[in-house]
């Protein structure tokens, strides 16, 4: 008898997905799974189609061709509850700011049709990282590794099967940077599947399992990072044009 563990479940599959903006295509014949556990980082530069892939896959925007399916359930067919399935950390938190931590979160929380006790936002926020002195301050002052943080326990609680992250290290300091990886890991731990779209090529590689390239729209390339991935090289290849 083998005891081989099966293959963890696919929870965001893409089947030759191309989406339209207006009459152009911006993303042509996408197709990419990403696994219970899995750390996907999409790279490409300007306009590349990042942020126009993130829009299919939350639903705001149909395939012209081809099926999008995040656990199951295809976005363009039942957005709201396909975004059931999806915590999104934009690069730019937006936060109410005359709330606490805790209190946006108990907001964002009741959005989503949750009451966690105080008591267990608290506990999310610390294991976001952020100091318990902050946790209960206006947060108008938070840094943007602290709204981070706060944007994190709220994906904590939320406990989606998918974690979706628009360019979540820009703009940390390699601290923030630092602290931002390892809560990626745990949460990969935890079996989410996570995809990040972003440009920073040394970054995917330091959280990622893969990293697909997408150039113009059309996704030229996978690494697996474990496979000992020679990033110069890659720089090389891409960083002229997309992994600057
Ligand atoms: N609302 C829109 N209407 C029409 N075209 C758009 C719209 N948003 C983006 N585009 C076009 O789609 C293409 C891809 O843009 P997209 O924002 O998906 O790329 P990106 O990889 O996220 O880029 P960036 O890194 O600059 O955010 C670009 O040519 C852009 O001009």
């Amino acid at each position: 008898m083998t005891s081989a563990r099966p293959a963890p479940p696919s929870i965001l599959s893409m089947a030759s997905a191309s989406i339209d903006r207006g009459d152009r295509t911006i993303v042509h014949a996408l197709s990419l799974e990403v696994a219970a556990g899995e750390i996907f980082a999409l790279l490409g530069g300007n306009g590349a189609g990042k942020s126009t892939t993130l829009a299919g896959i939350m639903g705001f925007l149909s395939p012209s061709s081809g099926t999008i399916t995040i656990d199951g359930i295809n976005p363009a067919v039942e957005p709201e509850k396909a975004r059931r399935k999806i915590a999104y950390l934009p690069e730019n938190v937006a936060l109410y700011e005359h709330l606490s931590a805790v209190e946006n979160i108990a907001y964002f929380m009741a959005l989503a049709g949750a009451e966690p006790p105080r008591e267990e936002i608290g506990a999310a926020l610390q294991e976001a990282g952020l100091a318990t002195d902050a946790h209960d301050r206006r947060v108008a002052a938070f840094s943007k590794g602290m709204r981070q943080k706060v944007a994190i326990a709220l994906a904590l609680l939320r406990e989606t099967p998918l974690l979706l992250l628009d360019e979540p290290t820009s703009g940390l300091d390699p601290r923030a940077t630092a602290d931002f990886t390892a809560l990626l890991e745990q949460m990969r731990g935890k079996g989410r599947a996570i995809l990040m779209v972003t440009h920073d090529l040394l970054g995917a590689a330091d959280c990622a399992d893969r990293i697909g390239f997408l150039d113009a729209g059309r996704l030229v390339e996978i690494v697996t990072v474990a496979d000992g991935v020679d990033v110069m090289a890659l720089h090389r290849r891409y960083g002229e044009s997309q992994a600057a």
